[in-house]
Parts: structure tokens; C-alpha cells; sequence
């Protein structure tokens, strides 16, 4: 049977750290503030969102949160973002993703200083993740790295297979696992024999979207196995991209969904988000 790696309780212990920093800092009167701007009413952002909140206000981060209209315009999200950019009581924007259509997404991730980036998707940021210098690091894959860490899991020289090519989560995954001399593939949709391939991995990341995607077939026993996806199934009930119940006998290692990766995207956000007010 594979060891969990609880997510959730990782998070906790981040998250009573933080708290503890924080009420330091705010005897100093430095209080971290965090905005996360919600365009649209996307039910699934709604809950991240709200987790968002709740972590914020455990720590004791200033956090504000923009329930924002689907009919705002480019141009009106741009300048809320710019006013954001110059109020000092605000370290960390996250702009909640995905966007409705007739917004560039792009466009608003390049306005966010990339100082303030605490998701670290801003071109910048993830340029400096690509040359090996990161500041700011995308939250999933930078909680995923602190899991591994807490389970000294060691990737050096391990074989690494990533599946999902994402901005947000497959490639600075990809390049994480690289930085520590893991020996990493990338898989995608047009990968062939994606089973055989997985089935390589010592450490298998999985973010597609797909529930039960991945079954004992990708596995090889005693593997590593990360779920990253977030599905709901035929009765609203929260699935990974891994079916748990026959992986989890084969794996040496797997997250659970709920409280695995998401707990950790969460933590490493605020972490983000305290570092850059410490600064
Ligand atoms: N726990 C957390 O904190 C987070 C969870 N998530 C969840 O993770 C999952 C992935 O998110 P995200 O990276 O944004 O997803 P995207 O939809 O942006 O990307 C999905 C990737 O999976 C690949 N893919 C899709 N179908 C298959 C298939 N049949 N075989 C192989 N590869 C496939 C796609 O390939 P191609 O490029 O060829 O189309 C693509 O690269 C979602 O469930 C999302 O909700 C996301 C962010 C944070
Ligand atoms: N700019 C931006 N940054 C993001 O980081 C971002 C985003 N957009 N868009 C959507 C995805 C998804 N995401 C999650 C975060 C936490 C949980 C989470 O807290 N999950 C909990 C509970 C979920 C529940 O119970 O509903 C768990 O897995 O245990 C899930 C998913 C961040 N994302």
C-alpha cells in the first residue's frame, strides 16, 4: 500500500508558520495584503476563492477580494490592475484564471508588476523560473516540489514524467523537477502509448483534467504519484486525474483529492505573499 502524502496537514504546518511571521511583522507594523480579483462567477473559481479567503484570514494577510462583473471590459480590468500595482498596502494580485473569452489573458497577466506576481505567471517570472533563477514560482508546482521535499523524496537522478503541458502547472512542473536533476518527459494529448510511457516514471506528476484518467496501468510499483487535476464526478463529488482506489495499491507514494495539491497551492500562494511583504 502507498504512503499519503497529506497535503493537508503540510499546509497547516506552512500556514501556522506563516501565522506566527505574520503577527511578528505586524508588531513592526508591516501587514501583508493580498487582492484576488474574481471576473465572472466560474462556481469552480468560487471555491478556490473562498479557500483563498479563509487561508488569508487564518495568517492574519490583509487579503481583498473583487467579485468583478463578466462584462468588465479589457481595458476597466487593466486599470484596476495598475491601481493595484501602486497601493503600497498590496503585495501579492492574483487575477483568478480562466478569463472570460473577450479578455486576453495574456495581456492582463503582462500588467500585474512582477513583483506583485505571487502566482508567478507574469513572462518575467517564469523566464527567470526557465534560466534557473526563480523569484516568484507558480504555486501548484512550487507546493508540489515542497511536498516531495517533506517526504524526502529526492528527485536527482530519478525518472520524472510529467502529464499535461500547462503554463500554470506541466511546464514550470517540468522545469522544477529539472532544477533538482530529475531526468524529466513532457506528455501531452498527442503523446503515443501514454501508459507505457508513465509507466517509466519514478515520480509521475498528473495534471490533465480528466477524472480517473490515470489508471494502475500508468504505474509502475512503488512510483511516486502526484494528482493534480480537480473534476467533479457524475454527482458533484470532488475527483482527481488518478482513480485513487486502484493506484494507490501499486504506488509507493500518491497525493489524495481532496488534500493533496490543493491545500499546497494555497499555502505556497500566502508563503508568496509574506515573503514579498518581508521584503
Ligand atoms: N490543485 C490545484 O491547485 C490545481 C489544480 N488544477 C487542476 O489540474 C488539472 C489540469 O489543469 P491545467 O494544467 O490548468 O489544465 P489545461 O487544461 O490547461 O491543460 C491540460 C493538459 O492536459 C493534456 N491532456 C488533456 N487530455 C489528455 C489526454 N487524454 N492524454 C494526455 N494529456 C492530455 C493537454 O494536452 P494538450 O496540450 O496536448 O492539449 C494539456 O497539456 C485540472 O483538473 C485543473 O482543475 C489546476 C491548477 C491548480
Ligand atoms: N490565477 C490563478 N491561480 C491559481 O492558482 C489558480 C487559478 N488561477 N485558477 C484555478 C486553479 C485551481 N486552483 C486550486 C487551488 C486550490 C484548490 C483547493 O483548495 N483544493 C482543496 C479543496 C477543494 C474543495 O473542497 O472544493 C483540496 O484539494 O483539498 C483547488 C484548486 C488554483 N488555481
Amino acid at each position: 500500500m502507498a504512503k499519503l502524502i497529506d497535503g493537508k496537514k503540510l499546509a497547516g504546518e506552512i500556514t501556522a508558520q506563516l501565522t506566527e511571521e505574520v503577527s511578528r511583522m505586524k508588531e513592526k507594523g508591516i501587514v501583508p495584503g493580498l487582492v484576488v480579483l474574481l471576473v465572472g462567477d466560474n462556481p469552480a473559481s468560487q471555491t478556490y476563492v473562498k479557500n483563498k479567503e479563509i487561508s488569508a484570514k487564518k495568517i492574519g494577510i490583509h487579503s481583498v477580494v473583487e467579485r468583478i462583473p463578466a462584462s468588465i471590459t479589457e481595458a476597466e480590468l487593466l486599470a484596476k490592475i495598475e491601481a493595484y500595482n501602486q497601493d503600497e498596502t498590496i503585495h501579492g494580485i492574483l487575477v483568478q484564471l480562466p478569463l472570460p473569452k473577450h479578455i486576453d489573458a495574456d495581456k492582463v497577466l503582462l500588467a500585474i508588476h512582477p513583483k506583485k506576481d505571487v502566482d508567478g505567471f507574469h513572462p518575467y517570472n517564469m523566464g527567470q523560473l526557465f534560466i534557473g533563477s526563480p523569484d516568484k514560482i507558480p504555486c501548484t508546482p512550487y507546493g508540489i516540489m515542497k511536498m516531495l521535499e517533506a517526504y524526502q523524496i529526492e528527485p536527482e537522478g530519478k525518472k520524472a514524467v510529467v502529464i499535461g503541458r500547462s503554463n500554470i502547472v506541466g511546464k514550470p512542473m517540468a522545469q522544477l523537477l529539472l532544477m533538482q536533476n530529475a531526468t524529466v518527459t513532457m506528455t501531452h494529448s498527442r503523446t503515443q502509448d501514454l501508459p507505457a510511457v508513465a509507466r517509466e516514471a519514478d515520480i509521475l506528476v498528473v495534471a490533465i483534467g480528466r477524472g480517473n484518467f490515470v489508471t494502475k496501468e500508468f504505474v509502475k510499483p512503488g512510483a511516486v504519484v502526484i494528482d493534480v487535476g480537480m473534476n467533479r464526478d457524475e454527482n458533484g463529488k470532488l475527483i482527481g486525474d488518478v482513480k485513487f482506489d486502484e493506484v494507490e495499491p501499486v504506488a509507493g507514494f500518491i497525493t489524495p483529492v481532496p488534500g493533496g495539491v490543493g491545500p499546497m497551492t494555497i499555502a505556497m500562494l500566502m508563503e508568496q505573499t509574506v515573503a514579498n511583504a518581508r521584503k
